[in-house]
């Protein structure tokens, strides 16, 4: 090799090195992860909880992980750091919820606040919600609604309660709540005849259209094959769909007929949302489809939600007499014997909110949030998001990590009366409604629901497990996670009065 060779063969190997680190420093890796198989890549192996399947991924290949599912790439986060990065230093980018086939089917195309992209409508619903029917001053006007549901179950617990009765109680907070939330909707529109009709379709419906939204589907997995529909998934869940579409079909029309003038204004979601659908100043445009698409979200956003924190509180106070007891005599102090609890009393009770935040730190019933979809590809803790990715933050692990909460397995509300965490999601060790842009857009109605039951339930009542008996608090992952066995357990009667049963 003459000297000239070797200055060009030199050249060129440096050539090649500078292109491959430049290219290398361009794009740095994808996050660690399980291998998989060719085509199904990690499917085969998920387990049915996932959520405690991701947190042992976690322990083997760290706070930022990928998994193929199929030709889907999902990422799963389960550190606050990383948390932080996705819902705050990149917020915008991290700011689309994921879409799957079934939820399109559900929402309308996916019109709703859950599913619209990031952007200007998205924005319009959001404020919609936000100002017109999720605000604190609206919840006021619909105080009566929420309370006449709570106090016809404390109605059915006192009947139970005074032959001694043992009652399914998440059976009884599930329609309590069900009832509640049907109340807001359109509770000031329908007739009493008519609310029992409404309300039996109604808990069919949603049973099973959360049922559908949970099943894993080959079409999300493949998104070249979802026009195939080959589990018939979709095919299924128009079915409810459309059932709930009539219902809500039939409230508006009811709605519609009503002689504005003599009714009460503005209680219902429904009847705001119609007004100002006719506002002729109204900048939202709103259709019909975009009014019912929201109840669906009310629908699917409100309802399991609360209800399974609701439940969880209660199997875990059975267990611990000594917390019950503590609440018990907040309540004593604040609303006495000799009254019923209201929502004006929530903001006076401090333990019963630790025992809110307490439950939602250590059964996180959005284990996932709902998953995000960042909208270019970019770089997180040094490793490629490829853009469309699905990205799952393990906030149920993140609850329970053992550096940020001292024996993170036990429950223990006074970890909430030390520290002063809040529920704006501005601590990414405690994210029960998520963080940044996308956070719960019912947080307000979710704290009044929950704090105004778990209270009513501890002040009316003094719960009896049978005799030597525990509580097993198990988790089941689903939409929302929920208590894997029923809570069976008997009311007896607290206040002298019986009046304040009535
Ligand atoms: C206490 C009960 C509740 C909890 C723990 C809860 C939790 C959450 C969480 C974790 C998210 C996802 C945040 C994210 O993806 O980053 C969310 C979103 C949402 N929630 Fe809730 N939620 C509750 C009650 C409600 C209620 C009562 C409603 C409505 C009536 C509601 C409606 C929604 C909607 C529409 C979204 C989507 C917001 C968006 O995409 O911009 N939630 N919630």
């Amino acid at each position: 090799m003459d000297h000239l060779d070797y200055v060009l063969v030199v050249t060129a190997l440096s050539s090649v090195l500078w292109l491959y680190t430049k290219s290398k420093r361009r794009s740095p890796p994808l996050p660690p992860g399980p291998w998989g198989l060719p085509i199904v890549g990690n499917l085969p192996f998920l387990k049915p909880d996932l959520h405690t399947y991701f947190l042992d991924l976690a322990k083997t290949h760290g706070p930022i992980f990928k998994l193929w599912l199929g030709a889907k790439l999902a990422i799963v986060v389960t550190s606050s750091e990383v948390a932080r990065e996705i819902l705050k230093t990149n917020d915008v980018i991290f700011a689309n919820h994921d879409v799957t086939a079934v939820g399109m089917v559900n929402m309308y195309g996916g019109i709703d606040i859950v599913l619209s992209p990031y952007g200007p409508r998205w924005r319009m619903l959001r404020k919609l919600c936000v100002n017109k029917i999720l605000s604190n001053a609206r919840l006021d006007l619909s105080v009566n609604l929420r309370r006449g549901e709570t106090r016809r179950t404390v109605r059915y617990l006192a009947d139970q309660a005074r032959v001694g009765s043992p009652v399914n109680l998440g059976e009884q907070i599930f329609l309590m709540i069900l009832n509640v939330l049907r109340q807001m909707l359109w509770g000031g529109t329908v007739e009493e005849e008519e609310r029992e009709i409404v309300g039996a379709e109604f808990l069919e419906l949603i049973t099973e259209m959360s049922d559908l939204l949970m099943k894993p589907n080959i079409s999300d997995f493949f998104p070249a094959l979802s026009r195939f529909d080959l589990q018939g998934l979709a095919k299924r869940m128009r079915d409810p769909t459309l059932k709930m579409d009539r219902l809500f079909d039939r409230v508006i029309k009811k709605r519609l007929e009503m002689d504005r003038e003599s009714e009460k204004k503005g209680e219902d979601f429904l009847e705001v949302l119609l007004k100002l659908k006719d506002e002729e100043d109204d900048k939202t445009n709103l259709n019909l489809n975009d009014v019912k698409a929201l109840l669906m979200d009310m629908v699917l956003g409100g309802i399991e939600t609360s209800l399974h924190i609701i439940e969880f509180a209660m199997a875990e106070l059975l267990n611990r007499p000594d917390i019950m007891k503590r609440a018990q005599q907040e309540l004593e102090k604040v609303v006495g014997k000799d009254k019923v609890v209201e929502e004006s009393h929530i903001s006076k009770l401090p333990y019963i909110l630790a025992i809110m935040k307490e439950t939602l730190r250590l059964h996180m019933v959005a284990p996932f949030l709902i998953p995000h979809r960042p909208s270019q590809t970019t770089v997180v803790s040094g490793f490629t998001i490829p853009k469309d990715s699905k990205v799952f933050i393990n906030v149920w692990a993140i609850h329970r990590n053992p550096n940020v909460w001292e024996n993170p397995l036990e429950f223990d509300p006074d970890r909430f009366l030390d520290k002063s965490y809040d529920f704006n999601g501005n601590d990414f060790n405690y994210l029960p409604f998520g963080s940044g842009r996308r956070i719960c857009v019912g947080m307000a109605m979710g704290e009044r629901v929950v704090l105004y039951n778990i209270a009513t339930l501890l002040h009316s009542f003094a719960w009896k497990l049978p005799q030597g008996k525990r509580v097993e608090v198990e988790e089941k992952f689903g939409i929302a996670l929920k208590l894997k066995n029923p809570l069976i357990a008997t009311p007896v009667l607290r206040l002298s009065d019986p009046n304040l049963y009535l």
